[in-house]
């Protein structure tokens, strides 16, 4: 039966302190008013010091859960973020091809905190299995200078990898996120020939963990509910940009940004509070 309310699926890792992976993904998507499904590839011991440690769900547990999702709860789009090993991204994209539905790859690599996410071997494999199937890819500047085999230092870099991503790579759009880069924050998209860019001003802030995982689950849930990729982009920006704008404080080093912030916005008070941190 095919369900009216938006349904989404992410596949990814987790993160038990809340601010990244398959719990930051599930939190957005509820935020975006999404019904909000998960798939776990590995289970990260982590918080906002760093990743203490990694253990990895079997293949055939994956392959089986993806099934209990499809089989019953099909979902309207899909995202993966963290898939640690060549084997799991092969059963992924089978699933994925089966399914035929709007893809949105976070190709996540290495955590904020330094510590690498995906093995290096799948580095090629992402390339050649998940790219080509995604609706959207949408990596930071260290991913996509990985992806695309070229250093990104300015926004010219930066679109130019974004053009590779689609045109070369054979995803349908690619957003080049810049949270990496110096100066203002903006992400370039790339779609049907056309460049789109999102600036926003830096936050001067350390809680940005997570804000990766945070912007590619707004625009699945967006996907979901059938909006145009440019639309999706666009409400990942400023989704994005409130939840670092209103810093919740959580731990003892980059901490969450805030899924609620979208929320405060129109609150007076709350914009005074945070105007200058
Ligand atoms: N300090 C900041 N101020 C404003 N916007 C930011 C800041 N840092 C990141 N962003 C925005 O957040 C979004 C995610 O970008 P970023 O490059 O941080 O992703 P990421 O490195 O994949 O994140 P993570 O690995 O922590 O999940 C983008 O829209 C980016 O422009
Ligand atoms: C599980 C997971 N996915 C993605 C990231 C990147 O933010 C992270 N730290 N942890």
């Amino acid at each position: 039966m095919t369900s009216s309310i938006p349904l989404a699926l992410t596949i990814a890792g987790t993160d038990p302190t809340g601010g990244a992976g398959i719990q930051a993904d599930l939190k957005t998507f509820q935020e975006r008013e999404v019904y909000g499904m998960s798939v776990i590839t590995s289970v990260v011991a982590q918080n906002t010091l760093g990743v203490q440690d990694v253990h990895h769900i079997p293949l055939s547990f994956i392959e089986q859960q993806i099934k209990s999702v499809f089989e019953d709860v099909a979902p309207h789009a899909v995202k993966t973020g963290m898939i640690a090993t060549p084997e799991m991204m092969d059963i992924i994209a089978d699933s994925l091809k089966r399914a035929s539905l709007p893809y949105v790859l976070d190709p996540v690599m290495v955590a904020k905190s330094g510590h690498v996410l995906m093995e290096a071997s799948s580095q090629k494999i992402i390339q050649n299995t998940l790219v080509p199937l995604a609706t959207i890819v949408t990596p930071n500047i260290p991913e996509a200078e990985i992806l695309v085999n070229f250093k990104i230092n300015n926004l010219d870099d930066a679109q130019k990898a974004a053009r590779v991503l689609v045109e070369e790579l054979g995803a349908q759009a690619a957003v080049v996120k810049g949270g990496h880069l110096r100066g203002e924050a903006i992400d370039v998209l790339y779609h049907e020939d056309s460049f789109y860019t999102f600036p926003t001003a830096r936050r001067n802030t350390k809680h940005t963990h997570g804000t990766g995982c945070t912007f590619s689950a707004v625009i699945t849930a967006e996907l979901a509910k059938q909006r145009s990729i440019v639309e999706a982009v666009s409400t990942a920006k400023k989704y994005i940009t409130d939840a670092i704008q209103f810093p919740l404080n959580i731990g003892h080093g980059n901490g969450p940004t805030n899924h609620w912030g979208h929320r405060l916005k129109d609150t007076p008070s709350k914009r005074e509070e945070n105007e200058h941190v």
